[in-house]
């Protein structure tokens, strides 16, 4: 700081001395030559020392570094110099003298920028000393004009100067007011070094604290550290016992290792054998994969040749196709053509169909005069009828002798006694019709089928087999044992007659089999659908059905076997409503009681049998007679079988006979039944008058 300010005190002195003497450089009292180191200020120590200290890192601006304040380099200022005494120090005295060109020269270099200011002022003071000398007052032009350039040169560098002193002075102050408040900082910090000491002592305190502490810590830092050395001490042992475990560890380690590796070899081993098998599998395989390949690529080729020809059908199927549209276009077209006509038929239809409708009441009528008249027809062919058959003899039987010497076409038959002569050797009979031995069931059925369609015209039918026992009533009704459909008895074509002809009618009737019907004790109703329903009630009737052995017939029927069938009937358009009914009866044997040595309980049942037979016979009878009293009740078989004899009823009974000798007084006895309860005179009489009034009326039917 001192420095400074004296440099400032002698800088304000300069100034102070240049702002009286010359505002220029106070060259005035240097060298006469102007020699830059004659300067007071440029060569003052102290001006020097302060501008060395100043200039590198002063901010001061390129204007200070005037050709006043920062001189040109020795050697360019000597050069300069010594040029502008040549010019105008030979020429002291005479300026008035020089050439004009030598003056323009001087003027038009830039000898005048560089010339010291003393030059300058000794050029001025010479013009104006030369011209006082020569009193005349006359300054030659040129001359003139030179000492103009030189005299704006000089006061050009004069406001040069005063310019870069403001600036300076400016720079100064700012410096100063800078470094005052410096020494006031400075002299603040001096004034402050009481109170530090006062914060030194607190904190010299705080470290004497600290220190115990530190102490203190040490202490029990070197305690630790004992502990510490007593740990590591346990700690040794321990590592020294881990050591040995470690030894043992890896010695252990080293064995199983070992074992590892002769495992491993092994392993090796067997792996380089399966090695060497799979590579032998892998051979088969890549084999394999070129059969495989081959077959493929043939499977391939196969399947283009297939898609080829897939194709080629497609594209034919397509063209059929084609060629169907084509035709279903025409089929439309002929459908609707066909559609069009048909509509016109159906329309023809419709009327003639009305026509029909009109005439189906017509229709009803007539089938309604059709089942009259074929019961008329069935009447007229008599409403008891009966067939006469004639068993053949069995295989096996002994002696082939039989009683029957004639069978006529229209139902003569002729039995004959061999034992006896006369007149009593020969009986005719004459029935409806004789059916052979070698007579067939079919042809048997034959003349009974018209019956069942009376049945389901609403009348009563009754079919019964009459004879002795073994005279093949159970055949004539049912058929042998496991019969086949050929063998099939009445009860059999019966009843599928029945079914069927109820079938063929049920537009026009609605049919219920076995709807109601006569109670008869312990005897139950079920309602059918077929034959074999009916059968299968037969057959639980056969299972109750006494049976017992006697001395004509090992296996003989001691009970008469009796299917009810009752039918209703709905006319469909009328609503009328009608009742049929069928019995289908095979009666006990009808020997005589002695004949059958049935004794005690069998005598007993022989005897109501015959009584049953014998009131069958009289109630038949009295219906032949036409007799106002029918002795239905007189025994429980008449009773059962009423609703299907007499009135409008037809009865149809089968004469079994069996042709052996032996058997001849039961059936002579047999046919004078029989006889007796068909009115055979009364029927051979009307047959051949009524037989043409029934063929008129077949024919209208
Ligand atoms: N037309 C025939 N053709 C062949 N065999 C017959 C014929 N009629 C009956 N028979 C046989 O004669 C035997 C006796 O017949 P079936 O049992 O039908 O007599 P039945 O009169 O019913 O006797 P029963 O009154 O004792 O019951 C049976 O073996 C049967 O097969």
């Amino acid at each position: 700081m001192k420095n400074v300010m004296d440099c400032l005190s002698t800088l304000r002195a300069q100034f102070a001395y240049m702002g009286v003497a010359s505002p220029i450089d106070g060259n005035k009292y240097g060298s006469p030559h102007g020699d830059a180191s004659s300067n007071g200020l440029s060569s003052s120590p102290t001006f020097r020392e302060e501008k060395q200290k100043i200039s590198p890192d002063s901010k001061t601006p390129q204007a200070l570094r005037s050709p006043v304040m920062t001189e040109p380099s020795a050697a360019s200022m000597h050069h300069v110099v010594h040029k502008f005494h040549e010019v105008f120090q030979l020429k002291q005295g005479r300026y008035s003298d020089l050439s004009a060109a030598k003056i323009s020269e001087m003027m038009k270099s830039n000898s005048l920028d560089n010339a010291p200011t003393q030059s300058l002022l000794s050029v001025v003071n010479g013009i104006l000393d030369e011209s006082i000398e020569r009193k005349n007052d006359k300054i030659p032009h040129r001359v003139a004009c030179l000492l103009r350039k030189v005299v704006q040169e000089i006061e050009r560098r004069i406001s040069t100067q005063a310019e870069h002193l403001r600036t300076q002075n400016n720079l100064f102050k700012v410096r100063e007011e800078k470094y005052q408040s410096r020494i006031r900082v400075l002299e603040a910090l001096a004034s402050g070094t009481g109170e530090e000491r006062g914060v030194v002592m607190d904190r010299l305190q705080q470290i004497k604290i600290e220190k115990s502490k530190m102490e203190e810590e040490k202490k029990t830092g070197v305690e630790h550290v004992a502990k510490l050395i007593k740990e590591q001490e346990q700690r040794d042992v321990e590592l020294s016992d881990l050591k040995q475990e470690l030894k043992l560890a890896k010695q252990r380690h080293e064995l199983h290792c070992l074992q590892m590796e002769t495992e491993a070899k092994a392993t090796k081993d067997g792996l380089e054998g399966r090695m060497k098998e799979l590579e032998i599998l892998l051979e088969d395989s890549r084999n394999q994969v070129r059969v495989l390949e081959a077959y493929s690529q043939s499977k391939s080729n196969m399947f283009n040749k297939k898609e080829h020809i897939f194709k080629s059908f497609v594209e034919f199927q397509f063209g059929a196709l084609k060629e169907l549209m084509l035709s279903s276009k025409s089929i439309k077209h002929e459908i609707l053509q066909v559609q069009k006509s048909n509509l016109e038929e159906f329309n023809d239809l419709g009327v003639k169909l009305k026509a029909l409708i009109d005439a189906t009441g017509d229709y009803h009528i007539v089938l309604a005069e059709n089942r009259r008249m074929f019961n008329e027809l069935q009447e007229l062919k008599g409403s008891i009828r009966v067939y006469c058959r004639i068993r053949p003899f069995l295989p096996g039987q002994a002696a082939k002798h039989t009683t029957v010497e004639y069978i006529g076409e229209h139902g003569e038959l002729a039995v004959v006694n061999p034992s006896k002569q006369g007149k009593d050797r020969r009986h005719n009979f004459k029935f409806n019709k004789i059916f052979g031995p070698e007579s067939t069931q079919a042809e048997v059925y034959s003349d009974t089928q018209p019956l069942i369609r009376s049945v389901l015209d609403g009348y009563g039918v009754c079919i019964f087999a009459y004879g002795q026992t073994g005279s093949g009533k159970t055949y004539t009704m049912t058929g042998p044992n496991g019969a086949s459909e050929e063998d099939w008895g009445v009860n059999y074509r019966a009843l599928n007659d029945l079914f069927s002809i109820s079938q063929n009618r049920r537009d026009s009737f609605l049919y219920e089999i076995q709807p109601n019907g006569l109670a008869v004790p312990d005897a139950s109703m079920h309602p059918v659908t077929s034959t074999s329903d009916v059968l299968e009630l037969i057959g639980v009737g056969l299972k109750n059905r006494a049976v017992g052995a006697t001395a004509m017939n090992e296996r003989s029927s001691r009970s008469h076997s009796v299917v009810s069938i009752h039918v209703r009937g709905k006319d469909l358009l009328s609503g009328a409503a009608l009742h049929g009914n069928l019995h289908l009866v095979d009666l006990a044997g009808s020997e005589r009681v002695d004949r059958s040595e049935a004794t005690g309980d069998r005598l007993k049942e022989a005897q109501h049998i015959n009584r049953s037979l014998s009131a069958l016979g009289d109630v038949i009878f009295s219906l032949a007679q036409k007799n106002s009293h029918v002795p239905y009740r007189n025994s429980k078989l008449t009773q059962l079988l009423q609703s299907s004899l007499g009135g409008q009823a037809k009865t149809l009974m089968f004469v079994q006979l069996n042709p052996d000798v032996s058997s001849y007084s039961e059936t002579i006895s047999t046919l004078k039944f029989a006889e007796r309860v068909s009115g055979v005179e009364l029927g051979a009489a009307r047959s051949s008058k009524e037989g043409r009034d029934v063929r008129e009326l077949m024919d209208q039917a």
